[in-house]
């Protein structure tokens, strides 16, 4: 789907909001994996709905889960997982990498296929390693979307190795599946390191949390074969998707309030309260609220965002708006994620008149004056968030189709909208 552009609105004045986020996306389908995979009923309870989301009820839908709407949440009642079916991954990393796996367990074959980018995300690895654990996989040598999974109802399971420097997601999606292998799974990472690693820990905290028994070790994991238990999980909001919201803070010189931060998560969002402090935000985490203030000046960022990587856009524009120059570094791996996201922010950045450079593995940018333009977005929902920060402080920022958000956050341009019109930014 593509939108009209959106005019990013420049902020009126210093913002003042409290912003209350939707589900985490990583947690929901994590959750929805497991749950279709337990041996009972599973409620998912403030679960983010939004297309990567409905993409994977879908796709678990068509293997034979019951996927139910439970008021403002979801009833997930597991059923024999058959083939043959056809399942769409948009352009959801964690789709099109966790339900292979599932795939698998199922009697039939699944076709695999999604946006023409995802058709270019790394999905080699998974590929072999279901090979090597004993299932077929017809991708006609292309290593890469589309392909079909010929499940025969099981999965013998064992020891793989695989080269996952390209995504987490190649890992977990092996490892939610393997409680239902018949011995289970040890992967194996050989290869440069592995990125995200809190999305790695929130698999195995999930893992757990579903009753299977895990032990990891220096890039190894192991997946116990056993039952997966029906529950009701409590999806946390998402803290990347903060991002945005808090970084309007720092732009304008305000506060903005994110409700219900976890004391205690894997997500990676969580880093934001150390980078922006870095940057010069004062952060305050009291209540079960985290709030951050800004003056309006900030400083530069100097960081490794190897574990943090889907942070990036947004950090990205708020550093080509500080006072002094940046680096951010580790995030190779962003190439493939929705879009080239290196290439796209030195492109987007450097067309409003910005200093970007491409480094081997990451981003350097020098704040000069920016000016208004077209901002492309290349289906990516954090180009748009990009965008947005951006416009908060500089006139006329055109942002192309901005309802690729509706990949995490479909409601983003009103809740957008809402921060800005929160009354001490009318005032100021
Ligand atoms: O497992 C997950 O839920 C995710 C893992 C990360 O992927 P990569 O390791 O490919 O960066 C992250 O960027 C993505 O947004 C979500
Ligand atoms: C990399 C991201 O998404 P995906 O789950 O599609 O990999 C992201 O949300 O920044």
């Amino acid at each position: 789907m593509t939108s009209q552009p959106w005019t990013a609105p420049v902020a009126p004045g210093a913002v003042d909001a409290t912003v209350r986020l939707p589900g985490s996306k990583s947690m929901t389908n994590r959750a929805l994996i497991l749950a279709a995979l337990a041996d009972g009923p599973s409620t998912l309870a403030a679960p983010l709905r939004s297309r990567d989301t409905e993409l994977m009820a879908g796709a678990l839908r068509a293997l034979g889960a019951g996927v139910a709407e439970d008021g403002a949440g979801w009833r997930v009642v597991p059923g024999e997982l058959r083939g043959p079916a056809s399942v769409d991954v948009g352009l959801a990393g964690t789709v099109m990498r966790f339900l292979p796996p599932v795939a698998a367990l199922a009697a039939g074959d699944v076709a695999i296929d999604g946006d023409p980018y995802a058709r270019r995300r790394p999905m080699g690895p998974i590929i072999a390693a279901l090979r090597a654990l004993g299932t077929g996989v017809d991708d006609e040598g292309r290593g890469a979307l589309p392909f079909t999974v010929r499940g025969r109802g099981a999965v013998e399971g064992g020891v793989v190795t695989i080269d996952a420097s390209g995504s987490s997601q190649l890992i977990s999606g092996l490892l939610l599946a393997a409680p239902r292998f018949a011995k289970g799974v040890e992967v194996r990472h050989e290869g440069p390191p592995v990125p995200s690693a809190p999305h790695l820990e929130m698999t195995v905290r999930m893992l757990r949390e579903a009753g299977a028994a895990v032990e990891t070790g220096h890039d190894v994991w192991r997946v116990a074969p056993g039952p997966v238990a029906g529950r009701t999980w409590d999806i946390e909001p998402d803290l990347s998707n903060a991002a945005q919201f808090l970084a309007a803070a720092l732009v304008t010189g305000g506060r903005v309030t994110v409700p219900g931060w976890p004391p205690d998560t894997t997500q990676p969002g969580d880093a934001l309260r150390g980078l922006l402090a870095r940057m010069g935000a004062d952060v305050e985490a009291s209540g079960g609220a985290l709030t951050v203030r800004g003056t309006g000046a900030f400083r530069g960022l100097d960081a490794d965002l190897h574990e943090v990587g889907e942070l990036t856009p947004v950090l990205a524009a708020l550093c080509a708006l500080a006072d002094g120059p940046s680096r951010l570094t580790g995030i190779a791996h962003l190439r493939g994620h929705e879009t080239d996201r290196l290439a796209a922010l030195v492109t987007e950045l450097n067309g409003l008149g910005g200093d970007v450079r491409e480094l081997p593995d990451g981003l350097e940018i020098r704040p000069r004056p920016l000016h208004g333009g077209t901002f492309r977005t290349y289906d990516d929902h954090r180009m748009v968030m990009a965008g947005a920060v951006l416009g908060l402080a500089v006139d006329g920022v055109q942002v192309e189709n901005p309802a690729t958000v509706g990949k995490t956050l479909p409601d983003f341009t009103t809740m957008w909208a809402a921060m800005l019109a929160a009354p001490a930014a009318r005032r100021g």
